[in-house]
């Protein structure tokens, strides 16, 4: 089961120094607003690959008055526990002062995606409840952090498409540009873009397939990616994909330096989601569907992942229960009690998650087990 059984904050945002063993693998975390509870959900975050649960950046992470941070956990996974700790890095470098060290047992990790294979963890935030308002951006965020979780290298697929997409534009604003060098940027960023959106169709398609989705009682999703690479990806091979690319991308010059922007790649999809049992969209549903619906996601992706790796990844669910009624928050405890793997969920109200006290420790920041300091 992925779960923490320590968790050691140095410098993180508001808590100096705390020292807490969670006692059971679902933890609810109780406290009045701005008491840290999300800090405590960021600073688990900030064990995988990314910018965490807020997106934040590495350097705004230590508390006010200090220059580092630093996070320690001892994570039970499949092979026994490990030692698992991240910090900002010292001697800060120019050209990325957000750099951070993972160490692993107390050795470097010299390659970072690979702290992927002792830790995984899947969040859901209060933000992402405008996530059926919001722009596409968004919707695509979410979908990568879940691809993320299977496919650590997605992040450098996507790094590696929007570094050659900014030098296409850039390049296309200039008169006269170089075509050659235009036409070798746009081959990198088809490469990119196919793999990239390859590898959220593979994800579509597992999630889409989690048949126990239904019996949880908790809404389950159909998903579907909107997206002219996918639908190529369809009939053709990658490598067919790529070379259509590329040529839509050179008949796309004169448009695109018009509008300063590209029109083809692995920025422009969309996810589209609908409830599989009454087929309505996400988009139609009210903000309470649309949560049961991202948590029905976030499930399945427990599963998913569980089946291919092994070990369900940690949930970091941040106050869940709003907009949800009393029937999808009791068969969302049901779920998360079957799923088996560890779990961090907050809310103001302790009496909400009564439920849920037969299974799981109840903690406030600053009290008790997580008193600073401790
Ligand atoms: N770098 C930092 N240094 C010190 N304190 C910080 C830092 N960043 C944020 N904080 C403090 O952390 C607190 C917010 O913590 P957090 O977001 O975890 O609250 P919360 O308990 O989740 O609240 P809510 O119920 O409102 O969501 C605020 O008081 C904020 O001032």
């Amino acid at each position: 089961m992925a779960g923490l059984t320590r968790l050691v904050l140095t410098d993180f945002r508001n808590y100096q120094h705390l020292s807490w063993r969670p006692e059971q693998p679902v933890t609810v975390i109780t406290g009045p607003n701005g008491s840290g509870k999300t800090n405590l959900l960021e600073a688990v975050s900030m064990l995988v690959p990314g910018r965490g649960l807020r997106g934040a950046r590495m350097d705004e992470l230590p508390r006010h008055g200090a220059t580092l941070w630093g996070v320690a956990a001892q994570v039970a996974g499949m092979g026994g526990d490990d030692a698992l700790s991240v910090k900002l890095a010292t001697g800060a470098d120019p050209v990325r002062p957000e750099r951070r060290v993972f160490h692993v047992d107390g050795q470097v990790l010299r390659n970072r995606d690979a702290i992927s294979e002792y830790f995984a963890a899947v969040w859901l935030t209060p933000q992402m409840d405008r996530l059926f308002q919001d722009g596409p951006g968004a919707r695509r965020r979410f979908l990568d952090r879940l691809v993320l979780a299977l496919e650590p290298g997605h992040a450098r697929e996507l790094a590696a498409h929007d570094r050659a997409m900014v030098q296409r534009n850039r390049l296309l604003a200039q008169h006269g540009a170089d075509t050659d060098w235009l036409a070798a940027l746009e081959r990198t960023m088809a490469r990119h873009a196919v793999a990239a959106v390859a590898a959220r169709v593979d994800m579509i398609a597992r999630l889409n397939a989690d048949d126990r989705a239904m019996e949880d009682g908790f809404p389950a999703a159909r998903l579907e990616l909107d997206c002219l690479i996918a639908a190529q990806l369809h009939d053709r091979p990658a490598l067919a994909v790529e070379d259509w690319l590329v040529a839509r991308m050179a008949q796309a010059r004169a448009i695109d330096r018009q509008r300063g922007g590209s029109r083809f790649g692995a920025h422009r999809s969309d996810l589209r989601m609908a409830d599989r049992l009454t087929g309505r969209a996400a988009s139609l549903s009210s903000t309470g569907q649309q949560k049961a619906l991202l948590l029905g996601i976030v499930l399945s992706h427990a599963r998913t992942l569980a089946a291919c790796r092994g070990q369900a990844p940690m949930l970091l669910l941040d106050e869940p229960l709003v907009h949800l009624d009393n029937a999808r928050r009791t068969a969302l405890f049901g779920a998360l009690g079957r799923m088996g793997t560890g779990v961090m969920l907050t809310g103001t109200d302790e009496e909400q998650f009564a439920p849920l006290r037969a299974c799981a420790e109840f903690v406030t920041p600053g009290q008790g087990n997580l008193a600073h300091g401790a």
